[in-house]
């Protein structure tokens, strides 16, 4: 079975806060923070399993500190844990304060990617092997979110099957 390192997948990127991305607390709009987000997730899912994936769900974001304009931010992204077809990415968000040099962990997530093959259904991927310590804590604690995502999945498939499709207009 084909294997890569969670560092194979690692990628950064770095922004500054612009008058365009702030909400009204003039701290960082978080729908502008979820699609970084999603953007560099999804990068760090297709390094790992070099296929197209898609994401099957965004399982946790969790905004710990606000972000002003005075900051950078940093998103730091990996493949932690893989399944038969789907891949779960964490991304850790950093923000700096650029005057002081402060840094502070102001956001983190989990992703979840499954690979698709050309006719666009889901592919075995490659197994992740950790190295740092980072990666061996996100590593052993993966199968109790992984077994969280399917509850949730069951739950969500049952509460989809019983939402009307009916327009409110209809
Ligand atoms: C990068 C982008 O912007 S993509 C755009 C947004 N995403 C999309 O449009 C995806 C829409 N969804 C889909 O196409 C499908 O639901 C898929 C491809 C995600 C899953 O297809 P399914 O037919 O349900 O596949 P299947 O039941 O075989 O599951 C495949 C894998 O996905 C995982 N999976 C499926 N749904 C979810 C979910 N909601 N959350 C977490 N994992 C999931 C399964 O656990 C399984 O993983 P495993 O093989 O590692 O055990």
């Amino acid at each position: 079975m084909e294997q890569r390192y969670s560092r194979e997948s690692r990628c950064y990127k770095t922004a500054r806060i612009f008058p365009t991305d702030v909400n009204n607390h003039n701290t960082l709009f978080g729908g502008k923070l979820m699609a970084y987000i999603d953007d560099i997730a999804s990068i760090a899912a297709t390094k790992h399993c070099r296929r197209a994936v898609v994401t099957a769900s965004t399982d946790s974001v969790d905004f710990l500190q606000p972000i002003r304009p005075s900051d950078s931010v940093c998103l730091e992204s990996f493949v932690t844990w893989t399944g038969r077809t789907s891949v779960e990415v964490f991304v850790k968000v950093i923000k700096e304060d650029l005057l002081s040099g402060e840094r502070v962990v102001a956001a983190t997530s989990f992703l979840t990617f499954v690979a698709l093959d050309e006719d666009k259904r889901p592919v075995p991927v490659p197994r992740v092997i950790p190295e740092s310590e980072e990666e061996f804590k996100l590593y052993e604690t993966a199968p109790h979110r992984a077994d969280m995502r399917r509850i949730r999945r069951e739950q969500s498939k049952k509460f989809a099957d019983f939402l009307t499709v009916a327009h409110p207009w209809d």
